[in-house]
């Protein structure tokens, strides 16, 4: 059965590109999105790609990569569980608890990513609510993060 890798990005990536590209870079999402698949397949793994500016829309989508959908009355069948999560939660991080509490509910393995050196800037984007539970943290490597990101979840994230 072919694994399934969900990629997430969160709140303002879809400005990619546009959005302060002295610490963004000028890499668009629909970029890193297309680049991102054709890797994916030439690991031999499908990809989904999610981004949305919304809290609750996040946690729906987390929900369903374990194949609950709302209430759980819309369950997927359980080969459509996802294998992995790879998510840049954008402001989320240092903010949301639900975010959180989806991920450790579904019990996915994921990875956390971060385009810029979080620890570099800011004193409040210092705190991530998920680095303690993720599988692997990376940031400050541009949207390079994402290739690295999927070659660690096609090769070493095997559940
Ligand atoms: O929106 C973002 C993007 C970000 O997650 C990054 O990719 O570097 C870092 C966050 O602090 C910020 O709120």
């Amino acid at each position: 059965m072919t694994r399934r890798i969900l990629l997430i990005n969160g709140p303002n990536l879809n400005l990619l590109g546009k959005r302060e590209p002295h610490i963004y870079g000028s890499t668009t999402l629909a970029d890193v999105e297309a680049s991102a698949r054709t890797q994916a397949s030439s690991l031999g793994v499908e990809l989904e790609t999610f981004q949305s500016n919304h809290e609750g829309a996040i946690v729906d989508r987390i929900q369903e990569a374990a194949g609950w959908g709302p209430n759980c009355l819309h369950d997927r069948a359980p080969k459509e569980r996802v294998s992995a999560i790879i998510i840049n939660p954008g402001a989320l991080t240092h903010t949301s608890v639900a975010v959180r509490d989806a991920l450790l509910a579904v019990d996915i393995p994921f990875v956390e990513l971060h385009v810029s050196n979080v620890h570099a800037r800011e004193p409040f984007r210092k705190h991530s609510h998920l680095s303690d539970r993720a599988v692997a943290v990376i940031c400050g490597m541009g949207v390079y993060g994402y290739t690295a990101a999927i070659e660690f979840a096609a090769r070493h994230m095997k559940v």
